[in-house]
Order: structure tokens, then C-alpha cells, then sequence
């Protein structure tokens, strides 16, 4: 199904019948038209209901996912992914009302779909095209790291005409590499920096994280909330060790501030580390296991909590570095 994405202000919904009257005005619009290959224009009403309804259906079948991009309740245009057939890549297309342009709001909007499409839904890559007249259109794609592949032609309906268009490809290395740092990273003082500078490398970033064992072994996963980096992968409860904390006395505090648990006294075994290049950074991440506890697990800071069973893990999207986890912790746990 097609979930509710957070993009800044922006808020990424599936779409639902009641958007026909505003897609069908927003869409009837010949800057907007003009643009959209498969569309007529006029562009009429019932058009806007058959297409509502055909992304719903791509959602329940996870062929497609269409988000209405809304801003304070109000529908602002419309941005999708349409899977191809082994669902390793996706196709990203969007409009967006003229009255809404000129805000950056396209590329925050696809940049989140983006993430989604390659963390979530573990895409390879994502392409997209857009006729060469349509400099905006591009000029965001490049913004995004989209880099042109090749020309092709298409018809377009509502110009009547067949028009040159641009190919472009984003693969999922590029977009994860580039993604930007957490925002806590330590920016050094401007005077400490060289002149002529190498290119920087990824710094190292110790995070405690725990799998939290219940009686029936199952392992308990939090999901990233939205607004966070990676919203939406599944992981183990944990964070990064302030300057001053070992990583015990970190993972008592995590567990505290996150679930409200209280871990003091209790056995923290360690169980296996990650070290792996996460983008941005390089995670060194020590996984404790962790079977007593007091308190009941109670997601404080907007996750979603689930206990998994082991064989259940790969059902879950996780972040790369933690997939060499999955198959430890079967085997611990089978
Ligand atoms: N806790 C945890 N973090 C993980 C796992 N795998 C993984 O790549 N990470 C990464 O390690 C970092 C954990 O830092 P964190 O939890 O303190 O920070 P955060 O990004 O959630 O933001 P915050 O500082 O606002 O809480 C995140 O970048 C997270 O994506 C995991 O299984 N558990």
C-alpha cells in the first residue's frame, strides 16, 4: 500500500476519490497539460476519476504508487513511481499547480519519494524523462542527481505532436552516497579547514543498538518515524554514544529516552558489531542482546514497534548496513 510520506511541509498521500474536482482543475491547466505526455486537453473530469482509480488499484498491487502532494490539507499536484515488471526499478513522474511553483516544493517532494523508492521499496534505481522543452522539469531532475542517459521521442496528446524528450537515470549508489548527513554531525571550525582540500571521507559513527529478546524469542523493531533520515526502514532500538559514554551506558540511556525501559542491572551480551559504509558515514554499530528488562517497550519518539520473529526479519526493511544481522540472528535464535 501507498503510505503517507512527510516532505518538510509537505505531506505525500495516496490519493483518494474526493481529489477528483482539484486534479481535475489543477490539471486542466495548458502550462501543466502541455507537459504531461498521455494527457488531452481539455483535459476532462471523468479523466481524473479513472485515473484516481487506476492508482489504486497499482497500490493494492504494488505496481505503482501516486501520492496527491498536499500542503496544509490543500492538494498541490501529484508525484508517482510506477514499478517496472521484476519491481527492481521505478519510473518517477509529478506535476505540480503553477501557483506552487518556484518553491523547491517539486524537488522536496521527489527527493522524498526518491529515498522511499530506493530504502523501503529497495529499488536498484529510478529513471525518468522529460520533453527538452521543459527546463524546470529537468533542471530538478539534475538537482536530484539524475544523469542523462540518452533522447528518445514521444507523442504528446494534448500538443498534438510527437516531441523530443530527455532520458535520465538515478541509480540507488549515487542517491544513498549523496544523502546528507545527520544533522548532529560536528561541522569543524571554519579555521581548521585547509585550503586546498581532499575530498572528505567518511567519518566513523559509533551507534549502540540492541535486540531486545521477548519469551518467545521474537526481536523487537522500531520503524523510523517520518522526518527522520531513512523514515520507514525497520532497525534495531539504539543510537549514537555521546563523547563521554561508553557504549553500555548508552544503550541504558537509549532505551530510556526511546522505550522508556529500564535496562540498569540488566545483561547486555554483545552479540556481533556492524562496521559498513552507511553513505554519509561510515557505521561502527556494537548489537547487544538483550533479555531482561524493566518496564513494557512504549514507543516514545514516534516509531512503530513490533516484536519479529527471526524468520520474519527479512520481511522488514532494514538499512544495508544491518542485513548481515539478519541471517546472525536466525541462526542464533532457529
Ligand atoms: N539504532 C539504530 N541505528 C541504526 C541501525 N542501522 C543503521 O544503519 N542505523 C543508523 O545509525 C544512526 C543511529 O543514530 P540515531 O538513532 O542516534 O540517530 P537518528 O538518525 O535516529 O537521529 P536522532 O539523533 O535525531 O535520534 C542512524 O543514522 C541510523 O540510520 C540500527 O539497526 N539501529
Amino acid at each position: 500500500m501507498t503510505p503517507e510520506l512527510k516532505a518538510g511541509g509537505l505531506v505525500l498521500r495516496a490519493l483518494q476519490p474526493e481529489d477528483a474536482p482539484a486534479v481535475h482543475r489543477l490539471i486542466n491547466d495548458w502550462s501543466v497539460v502541455r507537459m504531461l505526455s498521455r494527457l488531452p486537453f481539455p483535459y476532462p473530469r471523468d479523466l481524473a476519476e479513472q485515473w484516481i482509480d487506476s492508482t489504486r488499484h497499482d497500490s493494492a498491487q504494488g505496481s505503482a504508487h501516486h501520492f496527491a502532494i498536499t500542503r496544509d490539507g490543500s492538494l498541490l499536484g501529484a508525484i508517482g513511481l510506477v514499478l517496472s515488471d521484476d519491481r527492481r526499478s521505478g519510473s518517477l513522474g509529478y506535476w505540480l499547480a503553477p501557483s506552487a511553483w518556484g518553491q523547491g516544493l517539486t524537488t522536496q517532494a521527489a527527493r522524498r519519494v526518491i529515498e522511499w523508492g530506493l530504502t523501503v521499496l529497495r529499488l536498484e534505481k529510478i529513471t525518468a524523462d522529460a520533453a527538452q522543452d521543459n527546463a524546470a522539469s529537468l533542471a530538478v531532475l539534475t538537482k536530484l542527481g539524475f544523469a542523462k542517459t540518452g533522447t528518445s521521442s514521444r507523442r504528446f496528446v494534448s500538443r498534438g505532436q510527437d516531441c523530443p524528450i530527455d532520458l535520465l537515470e538515478l541509480p540507488r549508489t549515487t542517491f544513498l552516497l549523496e544523502a546528507q548527513p545527520p544533522t548532529e554531525a560536528p561541522v569543524p571550525p571554519a579555521e581548521a579547514v585547509p585550503v586546498a582540500m581532499e575530498p572528505p571521507k567518511p567519518r566513523t559513527l559509533l551507534v549502540v543498538a540492541a535486540a531486545l529478546l521477548d519469551a518467545q524469542g521474537r526481536i523487537l523493531l522500531a520503524k523510523r518515524p517520518e522526518g527522520k533520515r531513512l523514515a520507514g526502514l525497520w532497525e534495531f532500538p539504539g543510537g549514537k554514544v555521546e563523547r563521554d559514554e561508553t557504549p553500555e551506558q548508552a544503550l541504558i540511556r537509549e532505551m530510556r529516552e526511546e522505550l522508556g525501559l529500564d535496562l540498569t542491572g540488566s545483561c547486555l551480551a554483545p552479540f556481533t558489531f556492524v562496521s559498513e559504509n552507511a553513505g554519509p558515514f561510515h557505521l561502527l554499530m556494537p548489537l547487544y542482546v538483550v533479555r531482561r528488562w524493566r518496564g513494557v517497550p512504549t514507543p516514545r519518539e514516534g516509531q512503530t514497534l513490533e516484536w519479529v520473529a527471526a524468520t520474519d526479519l527479512g520481511r522488514y526493511p532494514m538499512p544495508d548496513p544491518d542485513l548481515p544481522l539478519i541471517p546472525l540472528l536466525q541462526e542464533l535464535l532457529g
